[in-house]
């Protein structure tokens, strides 16, 4: 996690300064990790550490109160092996950090420079609003070109589309050395398109997309609107599909949604299987933030993890940040986790949660949801009408509350279990039951305060 912060300090310090200075400096600096509370940067030589402590002290304070320091504090260290070391070229910048334990048998270089090492299968966590498209995706993986061709994913930003493409394409990696595999986005295929009309390199342009046995292309979305790629691209695709090689499409939008997309590319996309990623439930965004706690072995307990999932509801990249933001401000200030701090950490990036939402609030609005008295749903009714909005009351509270369990069981005059059980019947149903999932989506933005238009935004 020390990373994350590393990189996000990278990056506020490159909004600030010329490109020059930030590879001359910023670049060979080796980020040593937070120690109580100071962020310790190792430097090249004491030349260098001179020159931080006089030029860059203040940009650095600057950039992790950004991150919400209190009282920001950097400390710099000569590195013993560069000490006698001058200021010649600079390292490359530290990979991304790698969260998976197993690496490819033989992996191949260019597959390995294209795909992101995290986005593996092991680490993406399935829930009731991905499930399907991480069924299809391994479907796929196990029998490239022979499952669904072509798979297409589609779903709003930060879901975990471009995740998923790239667990294709390690599993590939991994199960069947030698494959080639090609990940591009759909923007990087039309400027290699342009170059190689440019260059006059078409036979090279074909020959590289039309030799792999994997296509992953994200955000085809932006196809839209371009003849010359289309056309292209519509060649692509039949030279791999003819040959039994995988294809797999990401878009933000299913394909008859597309606009100008040519008729013949659009039934091409709905040949295999079209799947949607939602945005996650609430156990599935605490389930996200506690495999990336644990990858970055950060012990952080659960009721601040589940305060996180309540404040980022829709976007995973977002969600990520506010964990990334939680532990940069405890060890920056060097103050152990807690609500209070992760509440205080997050309020410069998200509005308060405005209204705090009861027990009873939640009650009401479900029965004024299936139209049925509250004392109904908290009565001991086993008419199936009423058994499944007691269901959604009690998952909608545990989400949306801070209550425990056998605080909301209580409450309904119930056990525990009873309300655990109630709470993975609808989880279950999520996602399948689309009625139910209808009204958890509508209640849950009614109590957040959101209309429709307003969470759409
Ligand atoms: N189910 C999941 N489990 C764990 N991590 C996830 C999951 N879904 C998404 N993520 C993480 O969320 C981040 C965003 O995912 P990704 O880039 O795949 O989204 P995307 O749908 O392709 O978004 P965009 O449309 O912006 O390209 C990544 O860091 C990814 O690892």
């Amino acid at each position: 996690m020390s990373q994350e912060i590393w990189a996000d300090v990278l990056g506020y310090v490159r909004k600030n300064i010329s490109e020059v200075e930030y590879h001359t400096w910023f670049a060979p600096v080796k980020n040593l990790g937070v120690q109580e509370g100071s962020l310790v940067l190792g430097v090249r030589n004491s030349f260098a550490q001179e020159w931080f402590r006089k030029h860059y002290l203040e940009l650095l304070e600057d950039a992790l109160r950004s991150l919400g320091a209190q009282n920001p504090q950097v400390t710099f260290q000569v590195l013993p092996a560069a000490q006698d070391a001058l200021l010649l070229p600079t390292d490359p910048p530290p990979a991304p950090p790698i969260h998976t334990g197993r690496a490819p048998s033989t992996p191949l270089p260019e597959n390995r420079k294209v795909l992101n090492p995290k986005y593996t299968f092991e680490n993406f966590v399935v829930g009731p609003n991905n499930n399907l498209a991480h069924a299809a995706a391994l479907a796929v993986a196990e029998s490239p070109g022979k499952a669904y061709n072509p798979l297409f994913i589609y779903g709003d930003v930060g879901l975990g589309k471009t995740h998923l493409m790239h667990a294709v394409g390690h599993y590939m990696t991994e199960r069947f050395p030698g494959k080639r595999i090609e990940y591009v986005s759909t923007e990087s295929f039309t400027n290699d398109l342009i170059n190689a009309i440019r260059d006059d390199k078409m036979t090279l342009f074909r020959n590289r997309y039309r030799s792999v046995d994997l296509l992953l292309v994200d955000d085809i979305q932006f196809l839209a609107g371009k003849e010359r790629t289309q056309e292209e691209f519509f060649h692509t695709f039949n030279a791999l599909y003819e040959n039994h090689k995988q294809i797999i499409l990401s878009s933000d939008r299913p394909p008859k949604d597309i606009q100008t997309l040519e008729g013949r590319l659009r039934s091409r996309f709905e040949w295999g299987l079209i799947t949607d990623i939602q945005s996650p439930e609430f156990e599935t965004r605490v389930a996200i933030l506690k495999m990336n706690a644990e990858h970055n072995r950060i012990n952080i307990p659960q009721e601040v993890l589940e305060l996180i999932a309540r404040q980022v509801t829709s976007n995973i990249r977002e969600l990520e940040g506010a964990l990334m933001r939680v532990v940069a401000f405890s060890s920056l200030n060097n103050v152990p986790f807690s609500r209070a701090v992760a509440a205080k950490a997050l309020s410069n990036v998200f509005a308060p949660q405005e209204v705090k939402v009861e027990m009873m609030d939640v009650l009401r609005q479900v029965a004024v949801h299936y139209n049925m008295p509250a004392e109904v749903i908290r009565g001991a009714g086993r008419v199936r009408e009423v058994v499944t909005a007691r269901q959604v009351a009690q998952y909608l509270i545990r989400e949306l509350t801070d209550h425990s369990l056998p605080e909301i069981g209580q409450f309904f005059g119930r056990d525990h279990s009873t309300v655990m059980h109630a709470i993975s019947k609808v989880t279950e149903a999520l996602g399948k039951d689309a009625e139910l999932t209808g009204s958890v989506d509508t209640l849950r933005r009614r109590m957040q305060g959101l209309d429709d238009e307003e969470a759409e935004a």
